[in-house]
């Protein structure tokens, strides 16, 4: 049966955000959000401070739920699930749409105890499993060769960069589908950064990824989709490339040209 453009579109959407809008308290941080996001891309958020990127990654998971009087309206779907339904089990969202923020936050116990510790709380309990799942999580992190020695040392001891991509193995051991990323190398130095971008690259093919960052270059490496924020709203979303070398709205050329923000 011949499948029609429509399907096709509506098989690769994972996330689908429809005329969204979220308040914190009065304040209105994202006004009629509508975009789609695909399976296994990168789509980079970008935009000046404060324009509602890290507002909108944070709702796709809904890490802002203990936020006081913060409120969303309109349609949020994951997989054609209301990620805002009532009956939506947010533990269980939060292991399919994973989260890196943008200080590398290792807990203070052993590289290998960093990745099992959420695969002991999902219920995996056996050691054999457990090892083969931290060796998998760290060689898909690109950290597996550095750390296979010290795997029971402190996770405080690794560089900023190894702790993130430790703290990005502890992500992918629970084998989510989607990975929210803020800012994940701001706090790394260039080399660093880089292994992220590689990493984030490598990743897509198996997970899909959205990422915000300040830096143009870093959306124009990593990126097949952009949306560009400004005050709350997107002014324009489409193909990175699109954006940067012909972007539709001036606010868009504007801001990749550094005029402002
Ligand atoms: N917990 C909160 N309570 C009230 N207002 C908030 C809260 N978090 C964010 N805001 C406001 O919402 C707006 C959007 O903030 P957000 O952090 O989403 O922007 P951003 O684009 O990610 O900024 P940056 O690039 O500086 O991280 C800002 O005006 C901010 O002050």
């Amino acid at each position: 049966m011949a499948i029609s453009i429509e399907q096709l579109e509506a098989t690769s959407t994972i996330i689908r955000s429809h005329s969204l809008n979220v308040y914190y308290d009065q304040f209105q941080a994202l006004k009629d959000i509508t975009i789609d996001m695909k399976k296994n891309t990168v789509t980079a958020l970008i935009g000046p401070s404060g324009c509602g990127k890290s507002t909108f990654l944070r709702t796709l998971n809904r890490m802002n739920d203990l936020v006081p009087k913060f409120r969303v309206e309109g349609q949020l779907s994951y997989n054609n699930q209301d990620i805002y339904s009532p009956t939506m089990d947010v533990v269980e969202l939060r292991k399919q749409v994973g989260m890196v923020f943008q200080r590398p936050n290792p807990f203070p116990m052993s590289i290998y105890d960093n990745v099992a510790y959420g695969l002991r709380i999902h219920g995996i309990k056996k050691k054999g499993i457990q090892d083969e799942i931290v060796e998998k999580s760290l060689r898909q992190a690109a950290l597996w060769d550095e750390v296979k020695d010290r795997l029971h040392k402190s996770a405080m001891g690794l560089s900023g960069g190894q702790q993130q991509r430790l703290v990005i193995a502890r992500v992918l051991a629970i084998q989510p589908d989607v990975i929210l990323m803020d800012e994940p190398a701001s706090a790394l130095d260039p080399i660093s950064t880089s292994k992220i971008e590689q990493l984030i690259i490598e990743l897509k093919q198996q997970y899909t990824i959205i990422i915000v960052t300040h830096s143009m270059q870093q959306a124009a490496r990593v990126s097949d989709d952009t949306a560009f924020f400004l005050n709350g709203e997107i002014i324009e979303f489409d193909q990175t490339h699109s954006i940067f070398t012909n972007p539709k709205k001036k606010e868009t050329e504007d801001y990749i040209s550094g005029r402002f923000g």
